[in-house]
Protein backbone atom coordinates (compact mmCIF):
# COMPACT_ATOMS: atom_id res chain seq x y z
CA UNK A 1 0.00 0.00 0.00
CA UNK A 2 2.69 2.41 1.09
CA UNK A 3 6.30 2.45 -0.57
CA UNK A 4 8.72 4.97 0.81
CA UNK A 5 12.16 4.78 -0.96
CA UNK A 6 14.85 6.86 0.34
CA UNK A 7 12.20 9.99 0.97
CA UNK A 8 13.40 13.54 2.20
CA UNK A 9 11.55 16.44 2.99
CA UNK A 10 13.70 20.02 3.48
CA UNK A 11 11.99 22.65 5.05
CA UNK A 12 13.24 25.98 3.35
CA UNK A 13 13.20 29.15 5.88
CA UNK A 14 14.40 32.44 5.30
CA UNK A 15 18.02 31.40 5.99
CA UNK A 16 17.67 27.66 7.54
CA UNK A 17 16.82 24.69 5.44
CA UNK A 18 15.74 21.29 8.01
CA UNK A 19 16.05 18.48 7.07
CA UNK A 20 12.83 16.47 8.36
CA UNK A 21 13.31 13.13 6.37
CA UNK A 22 16.80 11.97 5.31
CA UNK A 23 16.49 9.35 3.11
CA UNK A 24 13.55 7.05 5.26
CA UNK A 25 12.06 3.75 4.38
CA UNK A 26 9.09 2.52 4.96
CA UNK A 27 7.03 -0.36 3.06
CA UNK A 28 3.13 -0.72 4.54
CA UNK A 29 1.44 -3.94 3.57
CA UNK A 30 -2.66 -3.48 2.44
CA UNK A 31 -4.42 -3.85 5.39
CA UNK A 32 -2.12 -4.04 8.03
CA UNK A 33 -2.58 -2.06 11.01
CA UNK A 34 0.84 -0.23 12.64
CA UNK A 35 2.45 2.80 14.41
CA UNK A 36 5.48 4.96 13.81
CA UNK A 37 7.10 5.88 17.19
CA UNK A 38 9.72 8.43 17.81
CA UNK A 39 11.01 11.48 19.89
CA UNK A 40 9.58 15.18 18.92
CA UNK A 41 10.85 16.42 16.19
CA UNK A 42 12.03 13.20 14.76
CA UNK A 43 9.63 13.84 10.95
CA UNK A 44 6.63 12.10 12.13
CA UNK A 45 4.61 14.20 11.72
CA UNK A 46 6.22 15.06 8.46
CA UNK A 47 5.76 11.66 7.26
CA UNK A 48 2.13 11.67 7.64
CA UNK A 49 1.51 14.95 6.22
CA UNK A 50 3.16 13.46 3.24
CA UNK A 51 1.29 10.47 3.02
CA UNK A 52 -1.70 12.19 3.73
CA UNK A 53 -1.13 14.73 0.57
CA UNK A 54 -1.67 17.60 2.64
CA UNK A 55 2.72 18.17 2.04
CA UNK A 56 5.00 17.50 -0.85
CA UNK A 57 8.12 15.26 -0.41
CA UNK A 58 11.45 16.78 -1.62
CA UNK A 59 12.86 13.97 -3.45
CA UNK A 60 12.73 10.55 -2.88
CA UNK A 61 10.30 8.09 -3.85
CA UNK A 62 6.79 7.54 -2.16
CA UNK A 63 4.05 5.73 -3.58
CA UNK A 64 0.58 5.27 -2.13
CA UNK A 65 -1.55 2.12 -3.94
CA UNK A 66 -1.62 3.59 -7.36
CA UNK A 67 -0.35 7.06 -6.96
CA UNK A 68 3.08 8.70 -7.17
CA UNK A 69 3.03 11.45 -4.61
CA UNK A 70 5.89 12.88 -6.29
CA UNK A 71 4.87 13.28 -9.40
CA UNK A 72 0.98 14.06 -8.62
CA UNK A 73 -0.59 16.87 -10.07
CA UNK A 74 -2.90 18.97 -7.97
CA UNK A 75 -5.99 18.14 -9.39
CA UNK A 76 -5.04 14.41 -8.87
CA UNK A 77 -4.07 15.18 -5.18
CA UNK A 78 -7.61 16.39 -4.34
CA UNK A 79 -8.56 13.28 -5.69
CA UNK A 80 -6.23 11.62 -3.22
CA UNK A 81 -7.14 13.14 -0.58
CA UNK A 82 -11.09 12.94 -1.28
CA UNK A 83 -10.68 9.31 -2.03
CA UNK A 84 -7.58 7.27 -0.67
CA UNK A 85 -7.30 8.41 2.77
CA UNK A 86 -9.00 9.38 5.73
CA UNK A 87 -6.73 11.67 8.42
CA UNK A 88 -7.61 11.69 12.16
CA UNK A 89 -5.91 14.55 13.94
CA UNK A 90 -5.29 14.79 18.20
CA UNK A 91 -6.58 17.90 17.98
CA UNK A 92 -9.88 16.83 16.23
CA UNK A 93 -11.58 21.09 16.07
CA UNK A 94 -9.99 20.86 12.29
CA UNK A 95 -12.38 18.63 10.95
CA UNK A 96 -15.77 19.03 12.78
CA UNK A 97 -18.03 21.79 13.00
CA UNK A 98 -19.07 22.95 16.31
CA UNK A 99 -22.79 23.93 15.39
CA UNK A 100 -23.54 20.95 13.20
CA UNK A 101 -25.12 17.17 14.61
CA UNK A 102 -22.39 14.35 15.11
CA UNK A 103 -24.60 12.79 11.55
CA UNK A 104 -23.99 16.25 10.01
CA UNK A 105 -20.68 16.21 10.65
CA UNK A 106 -20.27 13.15 9.08
CA UNK A 107 -22.62 13.76 5.83
CA UNK A 108 -20.34 16.92 5.40
CA UNK A 109 -17.50 15.42 3.37
CA UNK A 110 -20.04 13.46 1.58
CA UNK A 111 -21.86 16.16 0.33
CA UNK A 112 -18.67 18.28 -0.89
CA UNK A 113 -17.78 14.94 -2.93
CA UNK A 114 -21.39 14.86 -4.02
CA UNK A 115 -22.25 11.09 -2.82
CA UNK A 116 -24.40 11.38 0.59
CA UNK A 117 -25.35 8.79 1.85
CA UNK A 118 -27.51 9.08 5.31
CA UNK A 119 -27.78 5.26 6.01
CA UNK A 120 -23.76 4.89 5.32
CA UNK A 121 -23.04 7.84 7.95
CA UNK A 122 -25.28 6.22 10.57
CA UNK A 123 -23.28 3.09 9.99
CA UNK A 124 -19.85 4.95 10.37
CA UNK A 125 -21.59 6.46 13.66
CA UNK A 126 -22.76 3.52 15.00
CA UNK A 127 -19.45 1.48 14.72
CA UNK A 128 -18.04 3.98 16.87
CA UNK A 129 -20.29 3.69 19.25
CA UNK A 130 -22.50 6.89 18.95
CA UNK A 131 -25.23 5.52 17.53
CA UNK A 132 -27.18 7.06 20.69
CA UNK A 133 -25.97 10.30 20.16
CA UNK A 134 -25.62 11.16 16.69
CA UNK A 135 -28.12 13.36 16.46
CA UNK A 136 -26.63 15.57 19.36
CA UNK A 137 -24.65 18.68 18.23
CA UNK A 138 -20.54 18.29 18.46
CA UNK A 139 -20.33 20.67 21.53
CA UNK A 140 -22.51 18.45 23.99
CA UNK A 141 -19.92 16.06 23.57
CA UNK A 142 -17.25 15.06 25.51
CA UNK A 143 -13.48 15.28 24.11
CA UNK A 144 -13.32 11.66 23.44
CA UNK A 145 -16.89 11.45 22.24
CA UNK A 146 -15.66 14.15 19.68
CA UNK A 147 -12.52 12.00 18.63
CA UNK A 148 -14.60 9.25 17.73
CA UNK A 149 -16.71 11.70 15.81
CA UNK A 150 -13.70 12.69 13.45
CA UNK A 151 -12.82 8.96 13.39
CA UNK A 152 -15.92 8.56 11.72
CA UNK A 153 -15.68 11.63 9.58
CA UNK A 154 -12.44 10.64 8.32
CA UNK A 155 -14.27 7.23 6.77
CA UNK A 156 -17.19 8.92 5.48
CA UNK A 157 -15.73 8.87 1.82
CA UNK A 158 -14.76 5.06 2.40
CA UNK A 159 -10.97 5.65 2.18
CA UNK A 160 -8.36 2.68 1.73
CA UNK A 161 -5.95 4.46 4.19
CA UNK A 162 -6.29 5.80 7.11
CA UNK A 163 -3.59 7.99 9.03
CA UNK A 164 -3.59 8.89 12.65
CA UNK A 165 -1.69 11.68 14.13
CA UNK A 166 -1.82 10.98 17.82
CA UNK A 167 -5.17 9.98 17.86
CA UNK A 168 -5.10 9.29 21.74
CA UNK A 169 -2.69 12.39 22.76
CA UNK A 170 -5.97 14.08 24.42
CA UNK A 171 -7.95 11.98 25.34
CA UNK A 172 -8.06 9.76 29.20
CA UNK A 173 -6.39 5.62 29.02
CA UNK A 174 -10.10 4.43 29.23
CA UNK A 175 -10.96 6.34 25.74
CA UNK A 176 -7.64 5.58 24.23
CA UNK A 177 -8.38 1.56 24.63
CA UNK A 178 -11.99 2.56 23.05
CA UNK A 179 -10.31 3.96 20.13
CA UNK A 180 -7.43 1.72 19.25
CA UNK A 181 -10.78 -1.00 20.04
CA UNK A 182 -11.48 1.01 16.92
CA UNK A 183 -9.57 0.81 14.71
CA UNK A 184 -8.73 -2.71 15.48
CA UNK A 185 -11.98 -3.64 14.15
CA UNK A 186 -12.14 -1.49 11.13
CA UNK A 187 -8.72 -2.66 10.35
CA UNK A 188 -10.27 -6.51 10.36
CA UNK A 189 -13.73 -6.01 9.87
CA UNK A 190 -12.69 -3.53 6.35
CA UNK A 191 -9.44 -4.15 5.67
CA UNK A 192 -8.66 -0.83 6.53
CA UNK A 193 -4.93 -0.06 6.36
CA UNK A 194 -4.16 1.93 9.62
CA UNK A 195 -1.14 3.80 10.58
CA UNK A 196 -0.89 5.39 13.50
CA UNK A 197 1.90 8.14 14.30
CA UNK A 198 2.24 8.18 18.08
CA UNK A 199 4.85 8.71 21.04
CA UNK A 200 3.14 6.56 23.45
CA UNK A 201 4.50 3.30 23.75
CA UNK A 202 1.79 1.68 25.44
CA UNK A 203 -0.13 2.69 22.74
CA UNK A 204 2.70 1.42 19.86
CA UNK A 205 2.26 -2.33 21.83
CA UNK A 206 -1.76 -2.74 21.11
CA UNK A 207 -0.52 -3.11 16.88
CA UNK A 208 1.46 -5.74 15.11
CA UNK A 209 3.86 -3.63 14.20
CA UNK A 210 6.08 -0.65 14.89
CA UNK A 211 8.74 1.41 13.29
CA UNK A 212 10.54 3.87 15.03
CA UNK A 213 12.09 6.87 13.41
CA UNK A 214 15.02 8.86 14.53
CA UNK A 215 16.65 11.50 13.00
CA UNK A 216 14.09 11.42 9.87
CA UNK A 217 15.14 7.55 9.39
CA UNK A 218 13.61 4.38 10.11
CA UNK A 219 16.19 2.72 12.61
CA UNK A 220 14.13 -0.40 14.86
CA UNK A 221 11.48 -2.12 13.95
CA UNK A 222 9.12 -3.90 16.68
CA UNK A 223 7.28 -7.32 15.02
CA UNK A 224 4.39 -8.37 17.15
CA UNK A 225 5.87 -12.22 18.39
CA UNK A 226 2.37 -13.92 18.13
CA UNK A 227 0.02 -11.83 16.20
CA UNK A 228 -3.22 -13.47 17.22
CA UNK A 229 -2.37 -12.40 20.73
CA UNK A 230 -4.02 -9.20 20.35
CA UNK A 231 -7.24 -8.78 22.38
CA UNK A 232 -7.45 -7.15 25.69
CA UNK A 233 -7.04 -9.46 28.88
CA UNK A 234 -4.46 -11.58 27.30
CA UNK A 235 -1.82 -9.28 28.04
CA UNK A 236 -0.61 -7.60 25.05
CA UNK A 237 -3.72 -4.94 25.76
CA UNK A 238 -2.06 -3.83 28.86
CA UNK A 239 0.56 -1.05 29.48
CA UNK A 240 3.56 -3.41 28.15
CA UNK A 241 5.97 -1.72 26.14
CA UNK A 242 6.62 -3.03 22.25
CA UNK A 243 10.01 -4.51 23.15
CA UNK A 244 8.03 -7.05 25.59
CA UNK A 245 5.35 -7.46 23.05
CA UNK A 246 7.62 -7.25 19.70
CA UNK A 247 10.93 -9.12 18.31
CA UNK A 248 12.47 -6.07 17.89
CA UNK A 249 14.90 -5.45 14.34
CA UNK A 250 17.41 -2.57 13.61
CA UNK A 251 16.65 -1.75 10.11
CA UNK A 252 19.58 -1.95 7.85
CA UNK A 253 18.60 -0.27 4.05
CA UNK A 254 19.05 -1.20 1.05
CA UNK A 255 22.90 0.25 0.76
CA UNK A 256 23.58 -1.77 4.20
CA UNK A 257 23.62 1.47 6.50
CA UNK A 258 22.13 0.94 9.49
CA UNK A 259 21.26 3.73 12.68
CA UNK A 260 23.08 2.65 15.82
CA UNK A 261 21.43 3.77 19.27
CA UNK A 262 22.66 6.87 20.83
CA UNK A 263 23.29 5.04 24.24
CA UNK A 264 25.24 2.26 22.78
CA UNK A 265 27.75 4.80 21.04
CA UNK A 266 27.81 6.94 23.99
CA UNK A 267 28.41 3.50 26.53
CA UNK A 268 31.53 2.66 23.98
CA UNK A 269 32.42 5.94 23.54
CA UNK A 270 32.25 5.86 19.83
CA UNK A 271 32.10 8.90 17.95
CA UNK A 272 32.64 9.21 14.50
CA UNK A 273 34.48 6.46 13.67
CA UNK A 274 34.35 2.62 14.78
CA UNK A 275 35.98 -0.54 14.30
CA UNK A 276 33.93 -3.32 12.46
CA UNK A 277 34.70 -7.25 12.76
CA UNK A 278 32.80 -10.47 11.42
CA UNK A 279 33.12 -13.34 13.16
CA UNK A 280 31.67 -15.62 11.06
CA UNK A 281 28.30 -15.16 13.23
CA UNK A 282 28.31 -12.16 14.17
CA UNK A 283 29.15 -8.86 13.11
CA UNK A 284 31.03 -6.78 15.93
CA UNK A 285 31.41 -3.02 16.16
CA UNK A 286 33.61 -1.72 18.79
CA UNK A 287 35.32 1.97 19.36
CA UNK A 288 38.73 2.46 16.81
CA UNK A 289 41.64 0.71 18.33
CA UNK A 290 43.98 3.61 17.86
CA UNK A 291 42.08 6.20 19.71
CA UNK A 292 41.32 3.64 22.82
CA UNK A 293 41.99 5.38 25.79
N1 LIG B 1 6.79 23.87 8.37
C1 LIG B 1 8.01 23.68 8.86
N2 LIG B 1 9.01 24.56 8.62
C2 LIG B 1 10.27 24.37 9.10
N3 LIG B 1 10.63 23.29 9.83
C3 LIG B 1 9.68 22.37 10.11
C4 LIG B 1 8.33 22.52 9.65
N4 LIG B 1 7.60 21.44 10.08
C5 LIG B 1 8.48 20.66 10.79
N5 LIG B 1 9.71 21.21 10.81
C6 LIG B 1 10.92 20.65 11.45
O1 LIG B 1 11.13 19.34 10.94
C7 LIG B 1 11.54 18.44 11.97
C8 LIG B 1 10.56 17.29 12.07
O2 LIG B 1 9.30 17.78 12.54
P1 LIG B 1 7.99 16.87 12.75
O3 LIG B 1 6.88 17.79 13.12
O4 LIG B 1 7.79 16.01 11.57
O5 LIG B 1 8.42 15.97 13.98
P2 LIG B 1 7.51 15.05 14.89
O6 LIG B 1 8.31 13.79 15.07
O7 LIG B 1 6.17 14.91 14.34
O8 LIG B 1 7.48 15.85 16.25
P3 LIG B 1 6.25 16.03 17.28
O9 LIG B 1 6.08 14.70 17.92
O10 LIG B 1 6.77 17.08 18.22
O11 LIG B 1 5.07 16.49 16.49
C9 LIG B 1 11.64 19.28 13.22
O12 LIG B 1 12.99 19.68 13.38
C10 LIG B 1 10.76 20.48 12.96
O13 LIG B 1 11.22 21.61 13.65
Amino acid sequence: MIQCEGLVKIYKTDDLEVVALQGLNLHVREGELMAIIGNSGSGKSTLLNILGGLDRPSAGQVQVGPWDLLKITEDQLVQYKRQTVGFIWQNNARNLLPYLSALENVEMPMMLSGKTDRAYAKQLLEWVGLKERMHNKLHQLSGGEQQRVAIAISLSNRPQMLLADEPTGSVDSRTADMIMDIFRRLNRELGLTIVIVTHDLSLAGKVDRVIAIRDGLTSTEFIKRNPNLDEAGDGFAGAVSPQEAHEVYVVVDRAGRLQIPKEYLTALNIKDKATMDFDGERIIITPPKSLEG
